[in-house]
């Protein structure tokens, strides 16, 4: 008799690649990854883990625009504008809710975007405050007409503060 040996890690790789998923079974795919789960958030104490699993997964996965962050304690996701106005009064709307909920973010700013994060230092983890916040940042900046970031723009950098990209580049060359 043959002697049937399982399949390496690399056999079950090739054959993977070679299976395309039917174009409408797609989206599904997506969607289910992205989901959060219980164990990916790390709740502050005192938090109600289902009520910020819920409200978790509306943000991660309904907006689609933050991500969890800080090992589950965190919700981040980057912000732009037209201009640097437009960006510092968006910010200080946040910065008036922040005050009434006595809840700061930890954030940066460059010209026309804002990275955001949302965490609670005491006790530490994931509150209610956190997802509030975000859900406020995502109604204000529609208020304040928030424009598309790139794939792969607003990143934060090693310094903690969000990429400049192309901000200061002259439109035109000064001839
Ligand atoms: C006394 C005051 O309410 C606390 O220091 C608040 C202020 N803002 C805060 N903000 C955040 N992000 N986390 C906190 O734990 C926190 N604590």
């Amino acid at each position: 008799m043959r002697h049937i040996t399982n399949p390496s890690r690399q056999t079950i790789l090739q054959t993977l690649h070679f299976i395309k998923p039917h174009p409408q079974l797609r989206p599904f795919t997506h969607t289910t990854r992205k989901m959060v789960r219980i164990e990916d958030i790390r709740p502050s104490e005192g938090a109600d883990p289902q009520t910020l699993l819920q409200d978790t997964n509306a943000l991660v996965e309904e907006s689609g625009k933050w991500t969890l962050c800080n090992g589950g304690k965190g919700l981040e996701r980057p912000f732009k504008f037209k201009t640097f106005k437009a960006t510092w009064e968006f910010m200080t709307s946040i910065a008036t809710e922040c005050k009434s909920q006595k809840h700061h973010p930890e954030w940066s700013n460059v010209y026309n975007k804002t990275h955001i994060r949302w965490t609670t230092h005491a006790p530490e983890g994931l509150s209610g405050k956190d997802t509030y916040m975000a859900r406020f940042c995502d109604e204000k900046a529609r208020e304040f007409k928030e424009v598309e970031v790139a794939e792969g723009e607003g990143k934060v950098g090693r310094d903690g503060i969000v990429e400049a990209g192309g901000c200061c580049v002259p439109k035109k060359a000064n001839v």
